[in-house]
């Protein structure tokens, strides 16, 4: 019941279209009501009359059949379409806000909480959920209101009719309901179970249409198509436990739908019998009975449709109130520019709450000037980017720019001086000028060309069959390893940031390109920050800093010859990647100690 209650507002602003649903499903739902009391007018009346002759009476039969179709052709069908029309309206609008919402949320999602849930669950939230919900509104705001309304309408003329055939009608709905009622849980529990696996299958199968080329270099298609009929299997069992249980509810209600007219007539012949009731009145309720099974049934039907939709609202609203760790602090503060320095103070992190990614890190980088962090694969040096982009937050520690905490910035600002090339440089499969836009949308073609060229991207763009409106795939599939790394490059040359921020943004390049590249980085370096992360050294020579890194922390620092000088890790690790330079570097130092 809890996800009802978010849920109301998102109706409550469709109220008029509502309205004018109920008004349309007042009328379509009560005009076919009066039909019994004019049947029961006829048997009577009508018919049994003494005053009337054959003539007049057939002339009195012929007006009212007129008054019935013009009754139900001039109110009761344009009030369908004002119902249908209107509720649909409606419902579309809830669905197209609650599909806003979800969307809006995954840009508020932490990057935790992306990495712990397949893009494809979290896309089941958006489609099939949603959906479901639409199946709830459908049901309830729809038909079973109206169906209740119905109901009530019907038993209060059986009452006016005759009260014991009503005790006796209401009993057997009555039970019909608490049956409905007992077995809704089941339904309801059977169905969540049911749900959860689907959006879990939605998930595998969307990974493995992502890994498809993996499995086919790995040979492991047997293994994907064994591993989706054990899902399919077991979301297979979940469907038929949630259909049997609806189907023993179908059946208990229906047996009782069948035997209630029945027994109606069966009491009400005997009132007739006695004297107590009139043809026409049993007629009547005979036609008021069997109308009275329509709510239920409706109900019953719905169910599964009901139960589905509360859980998918469970879903949806569970998604949409998912905490963020990283939030924007009250009336933040505006980066407007960089102009001194960031500093990491004793920072620490852990993505997993045990191993810390980063240890008791403190440094600090000034403007302008180029930063390198290098060393072991896994030893911390992306963390720091993601703690200083503001993915993440620190557990403990503070990192400021210019002497403010990055938590008191808003995160747009914040952002906005910072361009980053990241290992996985994530393409959209629009065209290349789409891609690179997203940097600036207002940037020229201009713009666009001159930030491809400095990235050496220009010349193979041009030479794609539309040039900057080819379209490049999904995640740029149709781009090789070091034109999608340009791209990228050219993206954050194109938004030219005061802090650039480069993970292994060259490493697709052949030596040559990724020359021209850092050129074209040093050439914009006046006034900017660079901090780039690189395992191959030669990259990294002359960055003003270079810090090493290992299991999280800095164990030196200093610049290229200094770093060489001290003879620690990063000497290692240079002399690995350069034997003959660390050769000729050493005899050249032998030399110049001996001639001094
Ligand atoms: N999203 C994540 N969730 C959990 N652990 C993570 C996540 N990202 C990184 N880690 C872990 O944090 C540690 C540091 O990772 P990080 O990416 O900072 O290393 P790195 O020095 O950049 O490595 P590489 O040079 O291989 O890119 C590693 O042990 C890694 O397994």
């Amino acid at each position: 019941m809890s996800a009802f209650r978010p849920f109301i507002p998102y109706v409550m602003k469709e109220k008029q279209l509502y309205l004018w649903g109920f008004v349309g499903s007042v009328f379509r739902f009560l005009i076919p009501l009066f039909v019994p009391l004019a049947v029961k007018y006829v048997f009577d009346e009508l018919l049994q009359s003494h005053a009337l002759s054959v003539p007049e009476k057939a002339e009195r039969l012929l007006l009212i059949a007129a008054l019935l179709l013009l009754v139900c052709f001039l109110i009761r069908a344009p009030m369908e379409y004002v119902r249908q029309y209107f509720t649909h309206k409606a419902n579309n609008n809830v669905i197209k806000a609650l599909r806003q919402d979800v969307f809006s949320k995954v840009h508020s999602l932490d990057p935790k909480y992306l990495a712990d849930n397949k893009s494809g669950e979290i896309g089941a939230r958006f489609f099939d959920d949603i959906e479901k919900i639409r199946g709830l509104m459908m049901a309830v705001l729809s038909n079973i209101w109206i169906e209740l309304l119905v109901l009530f309408f019907i038993i209060s003329v059986m009452l006016a009719l005759n009260v014991r055939l009503t005790l006796v009608s209401v009993l057997l709905v009555g039970i019909q309901f608490a049956l409905a009622h007992l077995l809704s849980r089941r339904l309801k529990r059977a169905t969540s179970q049911m749900m959860n696996y689907r959006s879990l299958l939605s998930g595998f199968v969307l990974e493995k249409i992502q890994g498809a080329i993996v499995s086919k270099w790995f040979l492991s298609e047997k293994r994907d198509r064994e591993e989706l009929d054990r899902h399919l299997d077991r979301y297979g069992k979940l469907t038929d436990k949630q259909v049997g249980i609806h189907a023993v509810s179908l059946a208990a209600v229906n047996v009782l739908n069948d035997v209630t007219p029945f027994m109606v007539v069966f009491v009400g012949s005997f009132s007739v019998l006695d004297g107590n009731l009139t043809l026409g009145s049993l007629m009547a309720f005979f036609a008021y009975v069997d109308r009275m099974r329509s709510p239920v049934t409706a109900l019953v039907q719905a169910f599964p449709a009901i139960a589905e939709g509360n859980v998918a609202l469970q879903r949806v609203f569970d998604f949409l109130n998912t905490p963020s760790t990283v939030i924007e602090r009250d009336r933040p503060v505006e980066l407007k520019s960089f102009t001194e320095s960031i500093r990491f103070r004793q920072v620490s992190f852990s993505y997993n709450g045990r191993d810390d990614a980063i240890k008791n890190v403190s440094f600090t980088l000034e403007k302008g000037k180029t930063y390198a962090f290098v060393g072991e694969s896994g030893g911390g040096k992306s963390t720091i980017l993601q703690l200083l982009t503001r993915m993440y937050d620190a557990d403990r520690g503070e990192i400021l720019i210019d002497g403010v905490s990055i938590k008191d910035y808003s995160i747009s600002s914040l952002r906005r001086q910072m361009g980053i090339v990241a290992q996985d440089h994530f393409l959209y499969s629009s065209s290349v000028r789409d891609n690179l836009m997203i940097a600036k949308l207002d940037a020229t073609d201009e713009e666009v060309a001159d930030a491809a060229k400095k990235a050496f991207a220009h010349d193979f763009i041009r030479s794609l069959p539309k040039g900057y409106d080819t379209e490049i795939g999904e995640r740029g599939v149709k781009l090789s390893g070091g034109q999608k790394q340009r791209i990228a490059l050219a993206r954050v040359f194109l938004k030219d940031p005061a802090i650039i921020l480069l993970d292994e943004a060259t490493s697709a390049l052949d030596n040559e390109s990724e020359k021209l590249v850092q050129a074209s980085i040093r050439r914009m370096q006046r006034d900017k920050t660079i901090i780039m992360i690189a395992h191959r050294l030669s990259t990294v020579l002359t960055a003003d800093t270079i810090f090493v890194m290992k299991n999280g922390e800095i164990i030196e620092s200093g610049d290229h010859r200094s770093l060489l000088e001290l003879g620690g890790y990063y000497k290692e690790l240079y002399a690995k990647q350069n034997p003959a330079a660390t050769e000729a570097e050493g005899a050249a130092r032998m030399r110049a100690r001996a001639s001094g």
